[in-house]
């Protein structure tokens, strides 16, 4: 869907506003950085929602406002006008300490650079989200857990520390990480950017089974066509602003949009 047209623009508004499906929303955030001619948006007027159970890409030129978006939906950063919302929960005015129980709760995060903790083995990154949260897994959690080691075939790797790892076997570390307490949300902030293309392609295909397979909602933030065509949909932006969704599309699609992107500005 193109939303340079009012009628796509009010559509996409309407869903967005109503909060139904959607594990994270924004609506008419506003992000500033400086103030008067000097000032810098780097959201501007963003309405936007990550739809439940999908895989979502985010995606646009260096600057355009994908970090600050997911930081935003994820409780890590505040807007400077509008609303947030993580599930039903308007997180707009909450405080540090309520926020990071929330995110610890509700968040799971796959970055780049695989951010685990160097002094944990796996089985102990693994259950670190517990750990933070003061609490033991469930029987019925650690056998979720156990399962997620199984089938991202870290079994035999659980009493080693992250630097014995290959990067591949460190992100899937990480996507054990966050599915581990089933989050509202994974966001994935270019997960694939450390790893040669057919190990990136491996994390694509697991991050997206788990879409699939279990119904979670993952946002990824990625400049990489090929990591897009992965996504069930897939939002752009460009100086702050949502210019383009469309449903899931192949990398060549996704690149060409891209190129006219680029033209255009
Ligand atoms: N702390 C900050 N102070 C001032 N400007 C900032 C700050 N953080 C981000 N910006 C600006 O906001 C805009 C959006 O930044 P953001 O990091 O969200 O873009 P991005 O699309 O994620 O870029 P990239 O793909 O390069 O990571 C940019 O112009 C950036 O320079």
């Amino acid at each position: 869907m193109d939303i340079d047209s009012t009628q796509d623009i009010d559509n996409t508004l309407a869903i967005d506003r109503s909060g139904a499906g959607l594990v994270a929303r924004v609506a008419n955030a506003t992000k500033s950085y400086g103030a008067g001619a000097g000032s810098v948006h780097a959201l501007d007027d963003v309405s936007i929602g990550i739809r439940a159970g999908q895989f979502t890409a985010i995606m646009g030129p260096s600057g355009s406002g994908k970090s600050t978006l997911m930081h935003i939906m994820a409780g890590l950063d505040s807007v400077t006008a509008g609303r947030v919302w993580l599930g039903d929960t308007e997180i707009t005015a909450l405080g540090d300490a309520q926020l990071t129980i929330l995110r610890r709760r509700r968040v799971g995060f796959v970055f780049q650079s695989f951010n685990l903790v160097p002094t944990l083995d796996v089985s102990g990154n693994i259950l670190l989200p517990f750990e933070l949260d003061g609490r033991k897994p469930s029987a019925e959690e650690r056998e979720w857990v156990d399962h997620l080691i199984d089938s991202l075939g870290l079994g035999d790797r659980l009493t080693h520390r992250p630097h014995e790892l290959s990067g591949g076997q460190q992100q899937r570390v990480a996507i054990a990480r966050a599915l581990g307490t089933r989050p509202d949300l994974i966001f994935a902030d270019e997960p694939t950017g450390n790893l040669d293309s057919r190990t990136g392609r491996e994390v694509l295909a697991l991050l997206a089974a788990a879409s699939v397979s279990y119904g979670q909602s993952i946002a990824m933030v990625t400049h990489d066509p090929i990591a897009a065509g992965y996504a069930d949909r897939i939002v752009f932006l460009a100086d702050g602003r949502v210019v383009h969704e469309r449903e899931r599309s192949t990398p060549e699609e996704i690149s060409s949009y891209m190129l006219g992107m680029e033209q255009r500005a």
